[in-house]
């Protein structure tokens, strides 16, 4: 009955649904798992707080996200960590950066437009108290 519980819950679902929409794109198969260490192995010693969209995708499940904001800031450094690590003029780096910069604003887009505006004003309220 727990209103709070159901306004969670469907954050939840609206999120898995965005995971599931950023994750079938092929634009941004790269941003899809994490990045292996062994074929990477100069990565986490570059990029500090590694983010994809697999481990979003768990984060939703383990209930780590309270507001769609949270989930934006997550989308947000998956963005920050491949301009960083792809930094070159070469085409592989800027194709790199282009994607990431298309996956960020994808991904504001398709909430700002699929999304309630004042479901999230209620799930950042419920979050405030937590
Ligand atoms: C996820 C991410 O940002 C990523 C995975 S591989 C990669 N970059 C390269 O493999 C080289 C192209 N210049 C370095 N960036």
């Amino acid at each position: 009955y727990d209103t709070e519980e159901h306004t969670l819950r469907e954050l939840r679902i609206f999120l898995r649904d965005m995971c599931k929409k950023l994750a079938n794109n092929r634009l941004f198969f790269m941003f899809t798992k994490p990045v292996d260490t062994e074929e990477v192995p100069d990565y986490t010693t570059i990029i500090k707080k590694p983010m994809d969209l697999e481990t979003m995708m768990m984060k939703v499940d383990f209930h780590k996200y309270e507001c769609a904001r949270d989930f934006l800031n997550d989308i947000e450094l998956i963005c920050q960590n491949a301009l960083e690590y792809n930094p070159a003029r070469t085409s592989a780096d800027k194709q790199i950066r282009h994607r990431a910069c298309s996956l960020r604003d994808y991904a504001y887009t398709l909430i700002k437009t699929e999304m309630d505006s004042d479901f999230e004003d209620k799930c950042q309220e419920i979050a405030k108290k937590r």
